[in-house]
């Protein structure tokens, strides 16, 4: 089982570093998802591990050894990219089998391996087929086929739904859900932006920003205890709900003062931090509507966009410079203008101190 290190990774284009030095070490076997806003170098760090951008500075290894200077056809790697790239003159038996039959293993192991991972992706009825005879979704399990028929020690995935459209998107994601039960001995480091697959997918999340790694853990670990505002907004739809607020008591608990409201969270704060300024943060399917008229704070209802299977509730709310939102379960009746209390489990709040840091990690 093979394992993949990163120490101290910079990747530097021309004077503009991009990448500032990044710490990681993907266990054997895991699956390792990469996120974060466009640009905040999340496929040239995978196409590093791959080989295909050289490193600037820092360490690489894969399975223990170095490989800064090992080129890609070495690393035993495999990596399946957003646009398929699929030979579109061979079939797709031959497409999976190319790698084999160039490094010119025995026609007998080929056609076993390409077999095994025609069934694992249901592609057997297909084996003949010409690309462009086969769906977007089909293409793109030829695409991960070839790569299991190289049985690499790391498989690297750079956006490989990003080109489906929305249903055969979820359907694809299920395949490779399943591919990973199916090889729990494979290490898989998927790039993508779409925070769904990150959740559904991953062992553990790497969020990027800027070129930096914001926060690593598992994925509900990242929803439930952002270790700071960028990563408490960039996990979760709609985004957390931030307010400015001001620490009233400090200690075991902390009381805050908010726009229009107080609040008691059991997160402990600084002694003497009295009168300093955090920023409240509350998930708007965290909020509910207050019975007693009794809650954190008002809000006037501004939009209602009704999904069907969940109603987001736009509210204004007197000293809150942006909208709060409100994620009520099923479609529910709500009138624009209308002023409703909102309130909050306090074990599902969160503060974060001037620097954006979270109170719960200091
Ligand atoms: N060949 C290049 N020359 C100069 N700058 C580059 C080059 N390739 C990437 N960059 C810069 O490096 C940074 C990281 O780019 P990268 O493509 O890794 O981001 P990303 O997170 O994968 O973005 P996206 O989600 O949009 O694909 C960006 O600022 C980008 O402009």
């Amino acid at each position: 089982m093979t394992g993949v290190l990163l120490k101290n990774i910079k990747k530097s284009y021309g004077v503009t570093e991009v990448i500032h030095g990044i710490d990681l070490e993907i266990e054997p076997g895991e699956f390792v998802v990469f996120v974060g806003p466009s640009g905040c170098g999340k496929s040239t760090l995978l196409r590093m591990i791959a080989g295909l951008e050289s490193i600037t500075d820092g360490d690489m290894y894969i399975d223990e050894q170095r490989v800064n200077d090992i080129p890609p056809s070495q690393r035993g790697i495999a990596m399946v990219f957003q646009s398929y790239a699929l030979y579109p003159h061979m079939s797709v038996y031959d497409n999976m089998a190319f790698g084999m039959k160039i490094a010119k293993a025995p026609k007998a192991e080929i056609e076993r391996r390409v077999k095994a991972a025609a069934e694992i992706l249901q592609l057997e009825p297909y084996l003949d087929r010409l690309p462009k005879a086969l769906s977007g979704g089909q293409r793109q399990r030829v695409a991960i086929g070839r790569a299991i028929v190289r049985d690499p020690k790391v498989f690297l995935f750079d956006e490989p739904l990003s080109n489906l459209d929305a249903a055969l998107r979820v359907a694809t994601r299920i395949e490779i859900a399943k591919l990973k039960e199916s090889m729990p001995d494979s290490t898989m480091v998927y790039v993508t932006h779409d925070q769904v697959e990150a959740m559904t997918l991953a062992d553990r999340i790497v969020v990027l920003s800027a070129g930096r790694i914001e926060q690593v853990g598992n994925p509900i670990d990242l929803y439930e205890r952002p270790a700071n505002l960028f990563v408490a907004q960039f996990i979760g739809s709609p985004a957390m709900n931030i307010q400015p607020a001001k620490i009233e008591k400090a200690g075991e608990k902390t009381t805050v003062t908010l726009g229009n409201g107080t609040a008691e969270l059991p997160i402990p704060s600084e002694a003497g931090s009295e009168g300093r300024t955090v920023k409240f943060g509350v998930r708007p399917e965290d909020l509910s509507i207050a019975s007693n008229g009794n809650g954190l704070f008002d809000g006037r209802v501004n939009i209602v966009e009704s999904l069907g299977e969940v109603t987001n509730v736009y509210l204004d709310v007197e000293n809150a410079p942006e909208p709060v939102i409100l994620k009520l379960q099923g479609v529910q009746k709500l009138g624009r203008g209308e002023t409703i209390s909102l309130a909050a489990d306090p074990a599902k709040m969160h503060l974060f101190n001037e620097q954006g840091r979270s109170l719960l990690y200091l």
